[in-house]
């Protein structure tokens, strides 16, 4: 058997535990050479999106050197960093687990395709999602566009059982360089809301693992019925560590199966397969309208607006306090990303693509697929979508999910004469240049929750007239 080394090539999967490849890898028994390439992609992502990966990456990196291994972190193009590496190491093959975003795709496409010209083995795995994006197909072929006949479906298909953690890993004769993970830089983007964000994540497998046993102890009984809360613990916080591979989703199912069972948690990790099922059918759709009938729709482009929106400054509480909870760790409420973004598209009548942009800058669960679908959905322009005139009205939607008004309390300082931890921390967070202070008047209102419905609703008629015309 040949001894040369094989290099691993990771991204969205730093996790030893379910993780084909890895567990494939190390079946071989040869030397191999864990890689992490800050490419064009990685660089491309959100300020927080590329703070948080490097945090993950942290974690992986003294979770591979536990097995012997260590994690190789180099930048450049991943096609030519593999090629390097391949000649440095006399690897005999690059593995690498399937990413299924469009440039993620056409990056691995690029470097597949460069490896082989150059006579070195490449191989792809599945492990990011519990069904490959095209393993689910309707009667005739196609891929669905209805979430709930996509989920019946999908959920009579066996996604298998979770495989185990590897042993020791072989390692390479030698180890090739290694960038130094500080010089890569990533927090930079983030400025003064490093420490805050910092102070409110806690990356890695180990984490994600915890996290998961102790929603299904003591929350997933009530999730169903609590989820919609936003002041509320209800949810698993589990999208970031989905989002960096830091525990698959097939390790989610197996063990909700063994806690009992869950239909209505397993459905919204099943929201995530549909998102990267229609990703994959429609490539577009994290940069266009889904339904190309809403290009005619009289979005508005970035305005002012929209930026008292980005700076949680609507003078609308749940909205602000949504967006400010994102500022301040990286996450926000589905209920409360619902309400801001119908906000945005509806009642600030701006383009879908100006609030996606926000959230892909500030979340540290970013996902190409779940942001695209979640923002088309409440923009109407999506599939199986929220009809454009079902407007959430940020008061009523406070009232209802947040009645003690505990959510808005812990995330809105001004007015308050004991503002909470968290509400000054945005503060903290905040550019300076956005010269905001918690002891300042809150904003008064960008524009009255009836007038923005109805100003709403006449554009949706406007445009429905308008699809008439030939
Ligand atoms: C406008 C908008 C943008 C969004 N952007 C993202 C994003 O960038 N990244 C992201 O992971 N989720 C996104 N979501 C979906 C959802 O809000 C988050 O997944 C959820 O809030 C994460 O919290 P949790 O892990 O506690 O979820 P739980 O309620 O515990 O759900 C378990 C898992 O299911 C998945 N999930 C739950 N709801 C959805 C959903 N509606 N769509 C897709 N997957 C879902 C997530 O992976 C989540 O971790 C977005 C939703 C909207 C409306």
């Amino acid at each position: 058997m040949s001894d040369r080394p094989i290099i691993l090539w990771f991204r969205r999967d730093l996790r030893l535990a379910d993780n084909p490849m890895l567990h494939e890898a190390a079946r071989t028994g040869r030397p191999l050479i864990p890689v992490a390439i800050l490419d064009p992609v990685a660089e491309s992502w959100g300020a927080a999106a590329r703070w948080r990966w490097g945090e993950g990456l942290s974690v992986f990196a003294k979770s591979l050197a536990q097995k012997g291994a260590r994690l190789i972190l180099r930048r450049g193009e991943a096609r030519d960093i593999l090629s390097q590496l391949v000649a440095e190491t006399g690897a005999e093959a690059v593995w690498w687990s399937r990413t299924y975003d469009p440039d993620g795709r056409a990056r691995d496409v690029a470097a597949k395709a460069r490896l082989r010209a150059n006579g070195t083995g490449a191989r792809s795995f599945p492990g990011h999602l519990l069904f490959e994006p095209d393993a689910v197909t309707t009667g005739q072929g196609t891929g669905y566009k209805v979430f709930s006949a996509y989920w019946r479906a999908a959920s009579r298909l066996d996604p298998g059982r979770p495989l185990p953690a590897p042993g020791v890993l072989v390692p390479p004769s030698g180890w090739p360089d290694s960038d130094d993970l500080s010089s890569w830089r990533l927090a930079d983007a983030l400025r003064a809301g490093e420490a805050v964000l910092r102070r409110n994540s806690a990356p890695g497998e180990p984490e994600a693992l915890e996290r998961l046993s102790d929603f299904l102890r003591s929350r997933a009984a009530a999730y169903a019925e609590r989820r919609d809360f936003p002041a509320e613990d209800a949810t698993s916080g589990l999208s970031e560590y989905l989002t960096y591979g830091e525990i698959s989703p097939r390790t989610i199912w197996s063990e909700t199966g063994k806690a009992g069972g869950n239909a209505k948690f397993l459905s919204e990790v099943g929201w995530r397969e549909f998102a990267y099922h229609l990703l994959h059918h429609s490539p577009d759709m994290a940069r266009d309208n889904w339904n190309r009938d809403w290009d005619r729709f009289p979005w508005r482009a970035d305005n002012a607006d929209a930026e008292a929106w980005r700076r949680g400054m609507t003078g609308e509480p749940f909205v602000d306090a949504a967006l400010r909870e994102m500022y301040v760790t990286g996450r926000m409420h589905n209920r409360a990303r619902m309400v801001a973004a119908s906000y945005l598209t509806k009642h600030l009548l701006t383009d879908w693509r100006v609030g996606l942009a926000w959230f892909a800058d500030c979340l540290t669960d970013w996902d190409p697929a779940a942001n695209a679908l979640g923002w088309q959905w409440v923009a109407g322009s999506g599939p199986d979508a929220a009809p454009y005139f079902r407007v959430f009205n940020p008061v009523t939607q406070g009232e209802k999910f947040d009645p003690e008004g505990a959510y808005r309390h812990r995330w809105i300082a001004e007015g308050r004469k004991q503002p909470q931890e968290d509400a000054l921390a945005f503060f903290e967070a905040a550019p300076k240049s956005w010269k905001i202070a918690p002891d300042a008047r809150y904003p008064s209102r960008r524009i009255d929750p009836a007038e923005g419905r109805k100003r709403a609703l006449d554009a949706y008629e406007r445009w429905k007239a308008l699809k008439l015309l030939p």
